[in-house]
């Protein structure tokens, strides 16, 4: 990387992360090919190379601040907000934090839930880069965009490993500048 505006070469983490992601059929509900990330988690290599291309692609779209999705995007948030020297902002589900929150329900590919953020969890300038696992249907960022849009953020683009482009997570996620290592 050398400019904030040049694109990282994602090609050798795509390669690793096509190797240590494994298919679960019918999970959690019929019809659903979940895609479990347990394999790479478990291999520090894999997992090394993956979390460099997320702190590649943090540095350069110039991000400050990481903000996880709970709680597969937290397993990738923390890491690469301690390579980049970010903060992290955690996104949960309903009832986990313990501040003034807002709230966001929304829809995802196997049912429903609502994610919550601090109100004040987001400094002013602060530029944040949503990092999680999979992009689905997109419900689940487009709330996370929502709840930091509504704090006032800068959201500078959301980062997963995997997009199912069957699921059009896209046309549910508006302006939202989206980087995906793999797409399925
Ligand atoms: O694009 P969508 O259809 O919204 O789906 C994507 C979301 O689904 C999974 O989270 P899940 O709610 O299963 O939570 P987990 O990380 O706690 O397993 C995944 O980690 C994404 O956050
Ligand atoms: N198919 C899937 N695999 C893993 N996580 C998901 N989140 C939403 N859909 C998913």
């Amino acid at each position: 990387m050398t400019s904030v505006d040049s694109q990282p070469d994602l090609s050798a983490a795509e390669a690793v992360l096509g190797a240590h992601v494994r298919d679960v059929m019918d999970f959690p509900k019929p019809g659903v090919v979940f895609k479990d990330i347990t394999p790479l988690l478990s291999t520090p290599a894999a997992f090394g190379v993956v979390v460099g291309a997320l702190a590649d692609l943090a540095r350069g779209l110039g991000a400050t601040t990481i903000a996880g999705i709970e709680a597969r995007g937290f397993l990738l948030a923390a890491p690469v907000a301690d390579r980049v020297g970010a903060g992290i902002v955690p996104i949960r589900k309903q009832g986990k934090l313990p501040g003034r929150t807002r709230s966001e329900a929304y829809a995802l590919e196997y049912g429903t839930a609502v994610l919550e953020i601090h109100e004040d969890a987001v400094p002013t300038g602060e530029r944040v880069l949503i990092v999680d696992d999979v992009l689905a249907t997109g419900g689940t960022a487009a709330a996370a965009h929502t709840l930091l849009r509504g704090c006032g953020a800068d959201v500078v683009g959301l980062a997963v490993l995997m997009e199912l482009t069957f699921l059009s997570g896209r046309d549910r996620t508006g302006t939202l500048d989206i980087t995906s290592i793999m797409k399925i």
